[in-house]
């Protein structure tokens, strides 16, 4: 079929965006992973599917799907990428709009100045709280945070690597670092999205603490590998960082591809995440 597409990116995370409104996809997870194939296909980190919803009150529901073909709960950057799509497509004329995923309902808002704000919900701190075994280390609780201990094979030697468990819908693990730029992202991001830990696999950020409301991230995602930004990963590592009593909210978040905002009020609030969204073209291809 010949399938109409919109490229777009927020803060550098990119995507190929689809209306699923008014052309009827259903594709197989090979046909959504050549769609992100930077090579055979079009090329993004994620593809967001948008769909008139299954549940009630909500406008719209949107998928999203990794490079690697499988479909996930939620993505930050997608959702302001999809605000601003359906709002250029003409599919709605709200500013603030209810949106169905697969982690449940978020709220993009567009804001007069182009920026976009995202009710993200609130951040789900207890999945990794169940206890557990690796290589006899147990997971630590440490003041209010879960900290636990994730020992990683490198070559033959081990490292621990203490890691926060926060999820936004989507698993991630968050460790702090010195330095951004010399953390061993591609060596051990794989690693920990891989860890036994995690049986559904996670996203794997390093945060570098600049001062209590700034910090520099990295994330290597789950089925793609590291991106210019991770907008679940920039709630994930503002959350982390607050429960440690390291950081206030807001926190400013400059990932390599741009800079996010993430506001939260504490455990049961929703992290609010704020930033750009930028439509690059549009464009045709037979799948
Ligand atoms: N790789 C993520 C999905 C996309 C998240 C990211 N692009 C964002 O902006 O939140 C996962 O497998 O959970």
């Amino acid at each position: 079929m010949k399938l109409k597409f919109t490229k777009m990116h927020g803060a550098g995370n990119d995507f190929v965006v689809i209306d699923g409104v008014n052309q009827h996809i259903d594709f197989t997870p090979a046909q959504w992973k050549l769609l992100g194939d930077r090579r055979f296909g079009v090329g993004a980190d994620q593809i967001l599917l948008v769909e008139k919803p299954t549940e009630a009150g909500c406008d719209f529901r949107y998928r999203i799907f990794n490079a690697d073909g499988g479909e996930v709960e939620q993505c930050g950057n997608g959702s302001r990428a999809f605000v601003k799509f359906v709002s250029e497509k003409g599919l709605t004329d709200k500013r603030s709009i209810s949106v169905q995923t697969k982690a449940g309902v978020i709220a993009p808002r567009l804001e007069a100045n182009g920026s976009i704000t995202v009710d993200m919900g609130a951040p789900i701190l207890e999945p990794g709280r169940v206890p557990f075994e690796t290589e006899g280390l147990h997971g630590e609780q440490q003041g209010s945070d879960t900290l636990w201990p994730l020992v990683l094979e490198l070559g033959g030697a081990r490292e621990s690597v203490l890691i926060s468990v926060v999820s936004m819908g989507n698993p991630h693990a968050v460790q702090i670092v010195d330095d951004v730029e010399t953390a061993p992202v591609e060596l051990t991001g794989p690693l920990i999205e891989h860890h036994p830990r995690f049986p559904k696999r996670v996203n794997a950020g390093f945060m570098q603490i600049l001062n209590r409301q700034h910090v520099k991230l990295r994330v290597f995602e789950r089925g793609v590998g590291e991106t210019l930004a991770c907008g679940t990963g920039a709630c994930a590592a503002a959350v982390a960082g607050i429960r440690r009593g390291l950081l206030d909210s807001p926190v400013r978040i400059d990932a390599r591809g741009g800079q996010l905002s993430i506001a939260w009020d504490g455990e049961g609030t929703p992290v609010w995440l704020t930033g750009p969204a930028v439509t690059v073209f549009e464009g045709e291809i037979e799948i």
